[in-house]
């Protein structure tokens, strides 16, 4: 929104992260199938912040979920990072997002045992990769996380061990990052931070962030706004204004 991203990205290229073309995603058969996604095309650029918004079981976490191999489409091509989702079986799909994508939940899902170093540096262990110092250095202090490093999760406020999870998100160096309503546990405040720390990530480290969330002061973090009804895109704005993307999501998608 234009009053949150007043200055373009330094990284901004007209790259494409992940695209969709006429995806679909029907849940059930018959009478009783739940038709998810129906035919969206979409281009998730690269080195952006995106924000994908929609009423509650418009398809939102369904698009997600499809776009970051977790969830196989019924029908129609996923491509990401210029490789083609449909091609692959389980075990090649789990090491390309292993490589590819990072994830951020709204839980956090940090290892209780583990200290928040650990907990960022776990992805790369269990994938057998070196550990990049300088990365890593960098990826927490962009988080604004150095100090805590030697502490367990629950020594840590829902802010900080969101930022912990962003941080192990990052540290990889994935193509895309995909984070599903990564505030919805946290106070407004707390939000504020995390969702600074997102853009802060996208613009300084470059990375390319797609987030799924139901909060009109997330999306204003965001570059672009994908807008999802009854499980297609009914609006895709650039730096929409706050009445832009209210009258977005009160619209329909025009058939
Ligand atoms: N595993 C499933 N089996 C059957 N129907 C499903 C399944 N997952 C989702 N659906 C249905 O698909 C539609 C889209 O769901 P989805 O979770 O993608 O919506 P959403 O926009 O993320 O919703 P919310 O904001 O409430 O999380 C809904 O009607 C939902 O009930």
């Amino acid at each position: 929104m234009t009053t949150a991203t007043t200055t373009p990205a330094p990284n901004e290229t007209t790259g494409t992260a992940a695209s969709a073309r006429d995806l679909t995603r029907t849940y059930g058969r018959g009478d009783g199938a739940v038709h998810a996604l129906r035919g969206v095309d979409l281009d998730i650029r690269q080195g952006r912040f995106t924000a994908i918004m929609g009423p509650s079981g418009s398809g939102k976490s369904t698009l997600m979920h499809c776009l970051a191999g977790l969830d196989a489409a019924t029908s129609g091509s996923i491509t990401v990072a210029g490789r083609d989702l449909a091609g692959m079986d389980d075990t090649a799909l789990t090491l390309f997002r292993r490589q590819h994508i990072g994830f951020v939940f709204q839980a956090f899902n940090l290892l209780p045992m583990l200290t928040a170093g650990q907990n960022i540096l776990l992805p790369l262990e269990l994938a057998g990769r070196r550990v990049d110092r300088g990365r890593y250095e960098h990826v927490v202090g962009i988080l604004g996380i150095a100090d805590r490093l030697g502490h367990l999760p629950s020594e840590l406020s829902g802010g900080q061990q969101q930022r912990v999870a962003i941080a192990r998100a990052l540290v990889t160096q994935p193509d895309i990052v995909f984070a599903d309503e990564p505030t919805g546990n946290l106070d407004s405040e707390a939000s504020a931070e995390v969702l600074g720390h997102l853009r802060r990530s996208v613009r300084e480290l470059g990375m390319t962030v797609v987030m799924v969330t139901h909060e009109l002061d997330a999306a204003a973090y965001a570059d672009d706004v994908v807008v999802i009804h009854d499980g297609a895109i009914s609006a895709h704005l650039t730096d929409p204004g706050q009445d832009e993307l209210v009258a977005a999501l009160r619209r329909k998608v025009v058939a």
